[in-house]
Formats: structure tokens, C-alpha cells, sequence
């Protein structure tokens, strides 16, 4: 299958980076709505069933594959399914928009304290959010998701709850991270933006591919474009949904969702040497 081809100069010149010099490119990956389809129950969602597989063709070929996301790393590396895979030996997983780290060469997961705002906020929410239908995801004491995917009128009950739970946030001295009919609250300070340029800057990367779908994602694509002004070259792509449009106006390539992320990874993978 022959690689799709950028709608832009610089993704162009990004992609032809990752193909002439492989073994200094990092791939980051967001994890929920581009390696796993999004599902009503985060709990039960899973990386995409050629995830593992084309990441563990295309991990020996580059610099580093890094899945970042806000999910806690753990629960990132149990849903993807992606400890003790051949070929993932040197798989980075980066927790909580950067805040946590886990590498696959260790098993082990490396974090800050909990933020002490992260306890109040979750004391207080069950009264914020009753009659609201929407509902508490727990993220090991160091943030707090509500969701709304589950209630009656889903966008209605965001939009309700954005300005209160800002409110709360900033009361503790937290953050409110928005996405997919979700709002994040969790310690300020860290972002998708900085874990990867932080990452690249560790392996003296010298090109990147970025792929995400929901707003969390904006802050490692404007690394992305901050770094190709000063010459290091990247291709951003944007895992197309039909809930945030955002990420399509600033991407290099549009894809269909997890199918077709991995169906470029993949092909990404085929034409490395
Ligand atoms: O950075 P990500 O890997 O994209 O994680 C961001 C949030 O993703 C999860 O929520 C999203 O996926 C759920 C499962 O498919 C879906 O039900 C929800 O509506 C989506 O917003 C996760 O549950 C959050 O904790 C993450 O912050």
C-alpha cells in the first residue's frame, strides 16, 4: 500500500524526514479516539486489535514510539495491552499529559506526588454533579474525569457543568483539561506539549510524527510546529472524528479514526528499512 501524501509543505517535508532518517524519529501516539476507538465506558475501552501488533513492527525502525496520554500510564499500558510485546521493548508510555512515566524496559512507572486539590475537588463533586447524569471517573488520587457520554443530553450536561467545575478546579488550584464529552480536573503544569518535546529533546529526535483526535492533543501539535520552525520537520495527523473538528484545520493528514491510524501506521512500518 503506497503512503498517503500530506496536505501540506511541511507535512511533506516531515514525512520525507521519517522516511530518510527512520532512527531519529519519534512516533507519539494519544491512546483514547486514536489508538483505541472510543467507547461509552472507559473502562471497557481497548487499543485497536492491530494496535500492539503494528507498533511492534514499527517501534525497532524509529528512535521511540511514546504513547502519551491522560489516562494514568498504567492503566494506558493494561488497556493497550502493550507490556512484554516483542518488539515494544523500548515502548514509552506518558501518563497523565506527561505528569507520569512508564518504559517498557524497566515495567516500572515513575510519577510526582499526588496534588493535594485533586482530594478536594472529588470531595466535593458528588453534590456539583447530582441531577446532571453525569459521572466520576477515579484516576489514582491524581486527577478527576467527568464524563457525560452517559447522560440524556450529553452535550447539554457539558456545557452545563464547564463553568462549575472550572470554578471548583481553580478554587484547589487545579486545572480543567476539556475533551471528548469529558472534563478533566487535574494539576496544571504538565501538558501533551512539553511531555514531547521533553522526549525529544531526551533522544535528540530529529523528526517526529504526532497523531491525536481531542483538544488534550492541541498543546503537542503546536511542539510540533513550534519545532518545525526551527528545523526539526514533523508530521502531524489528526485521528478524524465527528466531535472535535479542531485537530482536522492544523493537521498534515486526516485519517478515519483508530482504523486509520493504524492502517498508517502500518504502511508507515512497510516502507521503513
Ligand atoms: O489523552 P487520551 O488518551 O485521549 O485520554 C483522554 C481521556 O480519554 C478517556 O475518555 C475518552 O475515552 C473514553 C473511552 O473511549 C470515552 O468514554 C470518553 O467519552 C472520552 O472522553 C478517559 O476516560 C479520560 O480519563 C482521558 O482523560
Amino acid at each position: 500500500m503506497s503512503l498517503p501524501t500530506p496536505s501540506t509543505p511541511a507535512g511533506h517535508d516531515g514525512l520525507q524526514a521519517l522516511l530518510s532518517h527512520p532512527s531519529g524519529a519519534v512516533i507519539g501516539l494519544d491512546f483514547d479516539g486514536t489508538l483505541a476507538p472510543i467507547v461509552a465506558d472507559p473502562e471497557r475501552a481497548r487499543a485497536h486489535p492491530e494496535a500492539v501488533s503494528v507498533l511492534a513492527a514499527l517501534a525497532p525502525k524509529v528512535a521511540s514510539v511514546a504513547v502519551i496520554t491522560g489516562r494514568p500510564a498504567e492503566v494506558a499500558v493494561r488497556h493497550g495491552g502493550f507490556a512484554g510485546v516483542a518488539g515494544l521493548e523500548h515502548l514509552t508510555v506518558l501518563g497523565h499529559y506527561g505528569a507520569e512515566r512508564w518504559d517498557a524496559a524497566t515495567g516500572e512507572v515513575t510519577a510526582p506526588e499526588p496534588h493535594p486539590g485533586v482530594a478536594a475537588v472529588r470531595a466535593e463533586l458528588p453534590a456539583l454533579l447530582d441531577g446532571t447524569g453525569a459521572w466520576i471517573e477515579e484516576k489514582g488520587g491524581r486527577a478527576v474525569a467527568v464524563h457525560t457520554r452517559r447522560a440524556p443530553d450529553p452535550q447539554a450536561a457539558f456545557d452545563a457543568l464547564r463553568t462549575p467545575l472550572t470554578d471548583l478546579a481553580v478554587r484547589h488550584g487545579l486545572i480543567v483539561e476539556p475533551g471528548r464529552l469529558v472534563l478533566e480536573l487535574r494539576p496544571p503544569g504538565m501538558d501533551k506539549g512539553v511531555a514531547l518535546q521533553t522526549h525529544m529533546r531526551e533522544l535528540s529526535a530529529t523528526s517526529v510524527l504526532y497523531a491525536g483526535d481531542d483538544l488534550g492533543d492541541l498543546p503537542a501539535f503546536s511542539t510540533v510546529e513550534n519545532l518545525r520552525t526551527t528545523g526539526t520537520p514533523g508530521l502531524l495527523v489528526c485521528s478524524g472524528s465527528d466531535e472535535v473538528t479542531e485537530l482536522r484545520k492544523r493537521a498534515d493528514l486526516v485519517v478515519d479514526g483508530p482504523d486509520g491510524v493504524v492502517t498508517l501506521l502500518r504502511t508507515l512500518a512497510e516502507h521503513l528499512t
